[in-house]
């Protein structure tokens, strides 16, 4: 066994456990040694490591077999948290063909099931994705056509999937009628291809252009695929002058992708263009909230001491798919061991993840990009010039230093020419303040935390 075929047996795991477990448990595994027919796996916590034994040693067995390796008997060997490195996998998104699905609602369309759990009413709203939210919901309601196509973008893990399958849910429970289709667009090309090897295109246009309602995950997938992509638009526009509804996703705004066609880049901002911010610290909390109220609906014992969640949502990255893998780690470990998940145990259940989100930006970073911004030195950061236009923008560096790095007030006062921590914080308050009077500041403070984050 090699750690390429440890990779496709984990991918092979994942079908079997679903993204959440896989991204909690499997993920962190490295591949260590086949000791005969001990197949040994690098565990980054010892809590992973037994949990993975008790719980997951079947299925991980059952996958090296059909992979055509012998092992029988599963250990783990806890990595020297010291020494190893943050295990990437912990945070880094599935292959997206593995985790998307061809799905369709209707029996005659291609694909199976929706993902039970992508509902409206599983989704958190908060400030970042309202917006998204109410267009998809505008859409769900299936009211003469409104937006056409509604076009959702935004960065990994922030809820594109889970909103448009919540659309297909809500129409399908709503108008069991109409044909509904939801497929990646990676999906689409495959079944273009096949179509054309088959020499049966007829019926490929005929499929696609019977439904209703069709939504495509991930149309970045498309771009640079001249074929495909004229396949697209004739599609596109085929739905679109019958009055039939069109949902895009994307990894970013039609403008921003790439070898995509002039004519389908237009034809995608034709309708509503919205997009998926990076979920704030209200957003992830709500998150993890609502995740707590769904477990402890079947585990009534579970206890979480007051500030945990609160860590969890400071600390965690703003992919929420990482976060829900970090829930569903936490809560199996309080099945596990019984007693309250105290700040101290869930720092130890998901250490790996905690340092994997650490933020990495600097002081000198946000400095830099707020200089470039409003067209200012370096020097200007630290001078001791107080003069508006000089000072403003030093106020911004300071709130989005607090906001986005975990460094106290006194730290920040001393990367700011060695002020007094009292000056930023009234130099953050005045921002914030400022954010809810002055749209030019929302703007910027918006434009640069998005610049910061990317
Ligand atoms: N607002 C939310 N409330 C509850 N769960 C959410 C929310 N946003 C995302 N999730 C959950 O996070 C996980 C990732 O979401 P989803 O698959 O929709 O992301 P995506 O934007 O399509 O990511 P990708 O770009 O990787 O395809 C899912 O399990 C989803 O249920």
């Amino acid at each position: 066994m090699t750690n390429d075929t440890w990779g496709a047996v984990r991918d092979q795991i994942r079908k079997s456990v679903g993204n959440n477990n896989y991204t909690a448990w499997i993920e962190p595994l490295g591949f260590e040694r086949l000791d005969g027919s001990v197949l040994r796996l690098v565990a980054p916590t010892n809590f992973i490591g037994s949990w993975v034994t008790q719980n997951y040693s079947d299925v991980i067995l059952r996958h090296c077999t059909a992979a055509g390796v012998r092992a029988d008997r599963l250990e783990c060997i806890v990595a020297n948290t010291a020494a190893a490195p943050a295990p990437k996998a912990a945070v880094t998104p599935a292959p997206v063909a593995a985790r998307k699905p061809a799905v369709a609602v209707n029996a005659d369309l291609p694909g199976a099931a929706l993902d039970p759990r992508f509902t409206f009413d599983a989704f958190v709203v908060g400030k970042p994705n309202e917006l998204a939210h109410a267009s998809a919901r505008r859409v769900a309601a299936g009211n003469a056509v409104g937006f056409n196509p509604l076009f959702l973008y935004g960065g990994v893990g922030l809820g594109k999937t889970h909103l448009m399958q919540a659309i297909a849910w809500e129409l399908q429970a709503s108008q069991p009628h109409l044909r509904v289709l939801y497929l990646s667009a990676e999906q689409f090309m495959y079944r273009f291809i096949q179509a054309l090897r088959e020499k049966d295109t007829i019926s490929f246009k005929q499929l696609f252009r019977s439904v209703d309602v069709l939504m495509v995950d991930d149309v970045q997938f498309i771009a640079g695929k001249e074929s495909t992509q004229d396949e697209f638009f004739h599609t596109f526009n085929a739905l679109i002058d019958q009055g039939k509804q069109i949902v895009i996703s994307a990894d970013r705004s039609p403008a921003d992708i790439t070898d995509l066609e002039e004519r389908i880049r237009s034809r995608l901002q034709s309708g509503l263009v919205v997009d998926l911010h990076p979920a704030d610290f209200e957003l992830r909390l709500g998150v993890l909230q609502h995740k707590m109220a769904q477990f402890r609906a079947q585990n009534p014992d579970l206890a979480v001491a007051p500030g945990v969640l609160e860590f969890l949502a400071d600390r965690i990255s703003s992919n929420i798919r990482v976060l829900e893998g970090a829930v569903t780690r936490l809560f199996a470990f309080s099945t596990l061991v019984g007693g309250e998940i105290t700040l101290d145990r869930a720092q130890d259940c998901l250490a790996d993840i905690l340092r994997a989100s650490e933020r990495k930006l600097t002081i000198d970073e946000i400095m830099k990009k707020v200089c470039e911004h409003y067209n200012l030195r370096m020097s200007d950061m630290v001078s001791a010039r107080r003069t508006r236009s000089i000072a403003r923008p030093r106020q911004m560096a300071m709130y989005l230093a607090k906001k986005l790095t975990p460094r106290s007030y006194p730290e920040i006062g001393r990367k700011f020419g060695g002020r007094d921590h009292t000056t930023v914080l009234h130099g953050v308050r005045k921002i914030e303040e400022l954010i809810t009077q002055d749209s030019q500041v929302a703007e910027d403070a918006l434009l640069l935390e998005r610049k910061l984050e990317s």
